[in-house]
């Protein structure tokens, strides 16, 4: 077993049968969708329903025959489990290098417990190495990327293959910032949120609960909030 798998098949362990389950995006959340489903076949957890991320998780969760409801059917999500790109053990990170971000932040916003599985690599001491992603409404994206541009965030439009662009489950761009270094994300993700156009970053700040870091011999950390 590969390092994501192992721990998106361990994440499975904090299921119970019943639970309301946020399904993260992907291809770490892709084992741990994929163990939900053999244990709803098997009948450990048949009686789960799935909240998704992603059109891409829904889709993946409904072929194992996982219940999927939309988020406005339940009042909370009990547990969800998605992956990072990068991650704090002050519990922040960046999400949103699979185009997810919006869906995963409103998800993570109504989960009484996020859990977030990693591999070992992504835990930093600072954020940023990886580009930052920024969920924007179509309208006036140049603007926008100019203004990133000269502000000196190096911005990029997120591509779809080599000539088209990314659009995002709800219709929307992302740029990707290249900031190297995010020594004050909170600065950061209060500087975004108030840019008109900006519909979401991938700034998660204190957000999961239990962080669950895998090495490459699948041996697991966990951090718990
Ligand atoms: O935020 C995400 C998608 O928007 C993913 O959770 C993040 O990109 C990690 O993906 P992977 O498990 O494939 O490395």
């Amino acid at each position: 077993m590969n390092p994501k798998e192992v721990v998106g098949r361990k994440a499975a362990d904090y299921i119970e049968d019943g639970m309301v389950v946020g399904l993260g995006t992907g291809s770490t959340a892709y084992w741990f969708i994929d163990e939900l489903g053999l244990r709803f076949q098997a009948g450990t957890l048949a009686n789960i329903v799935g909240v998704a991320t992603s059109k891409q998780s829904e889709d993946q969760a409904r072929k194992l025959g996982i219940p999927v409801v939309d988020i406005d059917e339940v009042n909370h999500i009990d547990v969800l489990v998605d992956g990072a790109d990068e991650c704090t053990t002050e519990f922040s990170g960046i999400k949103g290098g699979g185009g997810a971000l919006l869906m995963e932040k409103i998800v993570a916003q109504h989960s009484r417990t996020i859990i977030w599985i990693v591999t070992q690599e992504k835990i930093v001491d600072t954020l940023g190495a990886f580009p930052l992603p920024v969920e924007i409404v179509k309208y006036g994206s140049w603007k926008l990327f100019r203004q990133f541009d000269q502000a000196g965030m190096h911005p990029t439009f997120r591509k779809k293959g080599v000539d088209s662009i990314f659009i995002t489950d709800q219709g929307n761009y992302i740029i990707d910032l290249h900031l190297e270094k995010i020594p004050n994300p909170q600065q950061t993700a209060f500087e975004l949120k108030n840019l008109v156009g900006v519909v979401e970053h991938g700034l998660f700040i204190n957000y999961p609960d239990i962080i669950l870091a895998v090495n490459d011999a699948g041996e697991i950390v966990t951090y718990k909030h």
